[in-house]
């Protein structure tokens, strides 16, 4: 089957995810975008609009009844059967009709498109009719100037309506992500009240119809594959709708537009960036600030699975976070393996907060994630270093395998490189299957058994074996603090389960020892980018189709990357020495 979804997200191996993750870290981010986290969900005012623009389609961000839900439903259903390969084990059986995910109110404003919402009468919708060009840049406070005057003049900004895009903050395979503010003086200027600013991912139709691949969809024609892609689009935005809603730890959903050209979900706007390159930044997370994130991540988790929806694409690139306040360490503490004269400083944790500059953690990405139904499905995709084994096996998995995607970021984060991998995808999918990782020497010495543990429980072979989510939230590593004193531990653990929606401190506990080790450097997390800026052709090899379609286009990684790697090769060369 292929999986146009996974066209959208470039997906790729693990290490080939990580280079890509810290060219923007490497680069630097901008933190003092702020915008609130009030959830989206939490405002009832969205109101529904059209325009009347003939190139334009707008899709409402109401709920729609559950007649147009079935509707919508059947509609991706069929799109999803329609899209399965016969090694494919999605039946009719294992799909219930989907009664929870919100339709899209898609409005027809183009005689040549298709409306998809009967029952949303016109004239219970306000017009809006502006475009972006209708509105004055000129009236901003001074002090938002810079940070609401566009960078340049975008393409992506002529069709788009009531946003202004501002800077591009990011880029998918098949996607760009901007920075924009909800246009004054247009009806989205009311999101002004919850979001200063918001992110947009402006997907361009003619990219997406060029990239399909995929032989099957040749055979249909084009038409079939721009309807499989927009299918596909939609189905990520109302999974994407649906599972952010009263869920503080997902990206809230804002708005969808589609246009001539383009496809746009507007949602919030994360401005520290990815996990991925604050643990490049710091090399590894202490534990306090692992489960921080994990703690978070686990609840995303535990909401999706309470809907009935798998990510299937968990990793540190998918987690965005909002910046906070960093405060050096009185004294920093070092790890045996760590080098004082280039580890950062992950500085004091702060109860409830976060540490190292990281603060509120979201997941985000929808564009893997599929509404299953029962406890099996078969459609083979995520990334492959973090895929887990039963998927890369071609068996049936379920639920289990977003608990095995957090088994591999709790592990890259506590000691900087991922569990899995080779250089050969061959050998990293054998890996994967056997579930051979090891805790390795130095890097691991002061990891606290409990953290071993919980790493141990969640990627365990057997996915009956494995953690579910619930078992997660309740493991006990996740709800210990390095930080407190133990008095005020025991009663946080009395607290029960409310405990679990607050962040821990840590003044870190771990001792200052001079690394006389030679290091393994292949195992290591920067070394792997290297292999893979060096070695790209190794991509080509992926084994699965819908994972293959996107390995050319896969971008050059950053000269910064290397230069970084250079650098710790060098150190390791002399420590090894020594
Ligand atoms: N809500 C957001 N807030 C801040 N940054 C974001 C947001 N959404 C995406 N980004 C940034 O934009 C980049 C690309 O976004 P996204 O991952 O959604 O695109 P994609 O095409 O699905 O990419 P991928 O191929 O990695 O799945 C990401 O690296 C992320 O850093």
């Amino acid at each position: 089957m292929l999986k146009i979804k996974a066209l959208f997200s470039k997906k790729k191996p693990d290490q080939a995810d990580l280079s890509q993750g810290s060219k923007k870290a490497l680069k630097g981010k901008t933190r003092s975008n702020g915008t609130t986290n009030k959830d989206v969900s939490e405002d009832n005012s969205f109101p529904k609009k059209r325009h009347q623009d003939r190139n334009v389609m707008h899709y409402s961000n109401t709920i729609a009844d559950d007649h147009h839900m079935k509707s919508l439903t059947d509609e991706l259903v069929t799109t999803i059967d329609s899209d399965s390969s016969p090694s494919d084990n999605i039946t009719t059986e294992n799909i219930e009709t989907v009664t929870s995910v919100p339709a899209i109110d898609v409005h027809e404003s183009n005689d040549d498109e298709v409306s998809y919402d009967p029952l949303m009468s016109d004239e219970s919708l306000p017009i809006q009719s502006e475009t972006i060009s209708d509105i004055p840049y000129g009236d901003t406070d001074d002090e938002n100037l810079e940070d609401e005057t566009p960078e340049k003049s975008f393409l992506e900004q002529k069709e788009l309506i009531g946003y202004r895009l501002i800077n591009k903050i990011g880029e998918g395979a098949f996607s760009k992500v901007f920075r924009a503010i909800p246009a004054k003086n247009s009806s989205n200027e009311f999101l002004t009240k919850n979001y200063k600013a918001v992110a947009i991912k402006v997907i361009k139709k003619a990219d997406l119809s060029s990239i399909n691949g995929d032989h099957r969809k040749k055979d249909k024609g084009k038409d079939s594959t721009k309807t499989s892609s927009r299918d596909q689009v939609l189905k990520e935005v109302a999974l994407h709708k649906t599972v952010s809603a009263d869920c503080s730890q997902i990206v809230a959903f804002i708005d969808f537009q589609e246009t001539n050209s383009y496809y746009y979900i507007i949602q919030e706007l994360l401005t520290g960036g990815e996990i991925f390159g604050e643990i490049v930044r710091l090399t590894y997370f202490s534990e306090d600030l692992s489960r921080h994130v994990i703690k978070q991540l686990a609840l995303a988790v535990k909401h999706m699975h309470s809907l009935g929806v798998v990510h299937r694409d968990i990793k540190p690139e998918n987690l965005l976070f909002e910046p906070i306040e960093f405060t050096p360490s009185v004294k920093q503490k070092f790890r045996k393996s760590d080098d004082p004269q280039t580890k950062a400083d992950e500085g004091i944790f702060t109860p409830d907060i976060g540490g190292g500059g990281i603060g509120v953690v979201k997941l985000a990405d929808f564009g893997l994630s599929k509404q299953i139904f029962s406890k099996n499905t078969k459609t083979p995709c995520g990334t492959v270093g973090y895929t887990a084994p039963e998927v890369v096996k071609d068996e049936h998995y379920s639920m289990k395998v977003d608990m095995w995607g957090i088994g591999c970021v709790l592990y890259t984060m506590l000691c900087g490189f991922p569990p899995f991998y080779d250089e050969k995808i061959d050998t990293l999918t054998e890996k994967i299957s056997r579930g051979e990782y090891t805790f390795l020497k130095p890097w691991w010495d002061e990891i606290s058994p409990g953290a071993k543990n919980a790493v141990v429980k969640l990627l365990e072979l057997e996915p009956s074996k494995r953690y579910d989510i619930d078992q997660l939230l309740d493991d006990p590593w996740l709800n210990s603090y390095d930080c407190l004193p133990k008095e005020r531990e025991s009663s946080q653990k009395k607290a029960g389960t409310s405990e679990r929606r607050h962040m821990h401190k840590n003044n870190s506990n771990y001792s200052k020892r001079t690394p006389r080790y030679c290091f393994h450097q292949p195992q290591l997390l920067c070394v792997t980018h290297l292999i893979l800026v060096t070695q790209s052709s190794v991509l080509k090899k992926i084994v699965w189709g819908p994972v293959g379609a996107w390995a050319p286009f896969l971008k050059t990684k950053s000269l910064k990357i290397i230069t970084m790697v250079a650098q710790k090769m060098n150190h390791w060369n002399k420590t090894c020495s020594n």
